[in-house]
């Protein structure tokens, strides 16, 4: 697949430019304002989902030729964890893709220079190659417990394509591994496995637990990529990539259930034992990102698991418990 398709290079050289960072009160968008006023940007146009419901059209039409940004980061999407994922199909492919629609569209119309778009792993088939290249988008089936999220970030994908390829308009697209860190949803049910057991944990230590229970088998390989590093390679991206193919953003360090589950025991301080609730799905056997089209752009991730694990808990201890005090 070509790299550039009829788009110059439009990199960000005023950091007074307007960037609406959609989901900026989220795991991702929190991160990449943060990012943002770090490198100096000045002028980030946000809104919370009540202020700006982005599955409405007329909306979102009406805020951009309002507003009209000159950059726009997708961030805000209906999210969440193998269990969501599996509970509500219509919620995930519905929702996603209203939003990527509306946004994508109106950044188009009302004269967006840039847009960047976030998928995720999932859009891959259940038994990629490993790990997992660019190149392998459609070639499988895809993991039945989050297929209807995956098609909706796969026509995300293809929507950012169609607009370069068409109008020569600069929309591309990132596919982060699986993330955490500060401001991740701690939902028992419906987050994703890191903060899920981390409260779990959490819970347990403070009220004198004597077992743990993990969903599934424990053999399930995760690649986890800090969310700040998510953020430096969004602006990087944004910053110094045009092309039609979509990017993986991963960590390249993976580990089974089972070690994330002992290693999130030890940060937390839980003393007791790990249970397994074979019932619950285990969900894809493997998907490791193949990163190196980003680390030959020149990007590499900086936060190490045993770090980024000690300072989101840290930041959950002060944020989500002192909060619930
Ligand atoms: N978390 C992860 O492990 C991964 C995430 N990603 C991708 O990163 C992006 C961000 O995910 P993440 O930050 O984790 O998700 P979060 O759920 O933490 O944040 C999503 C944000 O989108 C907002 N939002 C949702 N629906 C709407 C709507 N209809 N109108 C306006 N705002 C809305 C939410 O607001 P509110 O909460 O008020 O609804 C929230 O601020 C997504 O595209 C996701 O697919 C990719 C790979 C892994
Ligand atoms: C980012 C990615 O996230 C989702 O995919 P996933 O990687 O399967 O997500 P997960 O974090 O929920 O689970 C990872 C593994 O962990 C196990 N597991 C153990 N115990 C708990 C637990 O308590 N909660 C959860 N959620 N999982 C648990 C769980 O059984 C599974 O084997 C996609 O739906 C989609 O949203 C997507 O793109």
């Amino acid at each position: 697949m070509a790299e550039t398709i009829g788009s110059e290079m439009s990199s960000i050289t005023d950091k007074s430019a307007k960037i609406f960072v959609a989901g900026h009160r989220g795991l991702v968008g929190s991160a990449i304002v943060r990012k943002l006023h770090q490198l100096g940007y000045t002028n980030l146009l946000l809104r919370t989902h009540a202020d700006l419901d982005l599955t409405r059209q007329s909306d979102v039409e009406s805020f951009f030729s309002t507003e009209k940004p000159l950059y726009v980061i997708l961030a805000a999407a209906k999210v969440g964890g193998i269990h969501a994922n599996n509970t509500y199909p219509a919620d995930f492919i519905s929702v996603n893709l209203q939003i990527q629609t509306n946004v994508i569209h109106s950044a188009y119309i009302h004269g967006v220079k840039k847009l960047l778009f976030l998928g995720s792993s999932c859009i891959y088939p259940k038994f990629a190659p490993q790990p997992i290249p660019e190149s392998a988008l459609l070639t499988g089936t895809l993991e039945p417990t989050n297929e209807w999220y995956a098609i909706a970030k796969i026509a995300g994908i293809k929507t950012c394509q169609a607009y370069r390829i068409q109008h020569n308009w600069d929309a591309i697209s990132g596919m982060p591994t699986n993330l955490y860190g500060p401001n991740d949803n701690f939902h028992p049910e419906n987050s994703h496995v890191l903060p899920a057991l981390m409260r779990r944990f959490h819970e347990a230590k403070v009220g004198g637990g004597e077992e743990v229970v993990v969903w599934g088998s424990g053999s399930p390989l995760r690649e986890f990529l800090h969310v700040d590093d998510l953020a430096d390679a969004c602006v990087f991206l944004l910053e110094r990539y045009s092309g039609l193919e979509h990017v993986n953003i991963g960590s390249g360090v993976e580990v089974t259930i089972r070690e994330l589950a002992e290693l999130v025991k030890e940060v937390v301080g839980f003393e007791g034992r790990l249970g397994w609730d074979s019932s619950k799905p285990d969900g894809t056997p493997r998907k490791l990102m193949d990163s190196s089209k980003l680390a030959s752009l020149g990007w590499t991730p900086k936060v190490s698991l045993r770090d980024g694990l000690r300072q989101t808990y840290e930041w959950y201890l002060e944020n989500v418990c002192a909060a619930n005090k």
